[in-house]
């Protein structure tokens, strides 16, 4: 099967400062992989490219052999680090607002992914802690029936146990046709739902690697590996 995302030398500037140098990756379908790499790094920057919110500056992006564009924007779904989300809505408005907005948003399996994350339909959206609203913008993200889903910090600023439930429902609610790509920097806490990761510092790509080949052949946990690579 082809692959669910191919970049082929990418480069993304802001005015003169260089966010992403020449980075090419595949990904294939059914893999969740991790995208590591300390603040400012480029991490959103490669995310909104691959959602078609950016524009590269030169090389290319697919989403399963599609360039970017409309057609490839129904294929993906982004859970961006700042909500989407209106502070006057209730929990029952965001996902209509997510169901009128996309027509393939799927209200049985947010219905579903709300009750497995304790979300109620009249919460107040500006009422809900982080950890809370991580878990609705989680379950509007993932309620779409895309090929890829783009996950931006999903547990940043979020307690332990709340980071633990928010892992869960991914790997619960994850359908293996797509592939998933997460940006952390919290690596210890997420590395065991990973399939492959992709370090990248000042916008390079210095590694993307199996998990299992980190952890068999190079003896080591992620976490590990993460911090010998990034190590100042
Ligand atoms: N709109 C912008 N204008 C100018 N520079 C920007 C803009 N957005 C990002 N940058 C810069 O580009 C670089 C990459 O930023 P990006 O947000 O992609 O990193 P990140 O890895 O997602 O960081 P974080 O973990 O802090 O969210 C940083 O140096 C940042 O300051």
């Amino acid at each position: 099967m082809s692959n669910i995302l191919e970049m082929n030398q990418v480069n993304k500037t802001y005015g003169r400062k260089q966010a992403l140098h020449n980075v090419s990756l595949t990904v294939a379908p059914g893999r969740i992989v991790g995208l590591l790499g300390s603040n400012g790094s480029g991490k959103s920057t490669l995310m909104k490219l691959v959602a078609g919110l950016l524009h590269p500056a030169s090389g290319s992006i697919q989403v399963t052999g599609k360039p970017i564009g409309l057609v490839t924007k129904s294929l993906v779904s982004f859970m961006p680090d700042r909500p989407l989300t209106e502070k006057w809505m209730k929990v029952r408005d965001a996902i209509a607002y997510y169901r009128d907005f996309y027509d393939d948003f799927d209200e049985s399996k947010a219905q579903e992914m709300l009750d497995f994350m304790s979300l109620a339909e009249n919460d107040r959206v500006s009422h809900l802690s982080k950890g809370m609203n991580e878990r609705l913008q989680l379950t509007l993200a993932m309620s779409r029936k895309a090929r890829l889903y783009l996950l931006d910090e999903p547990i940043g600023g979020v307690d332990p146990v709340a980071r633990g439930k928010i892992l869960d429902a991914i790997v619960k609610f994850y359908d293996e046709d797509s592939s998933l790509i997460i940006s952390t920097h919290l690596v210890n806490d997420i590395e065991r739902i990973f399939d492959e990761v992709i370090f990248i510092r000042e916008g390079k790509l210095v590694m993307h690697e199996e998990v299992e080949t980190i952890r068999l052949q190079h003896g080591k946990s992620v976490d590990e590996m993460f911090k010998e690579v990034f190590a100042e």
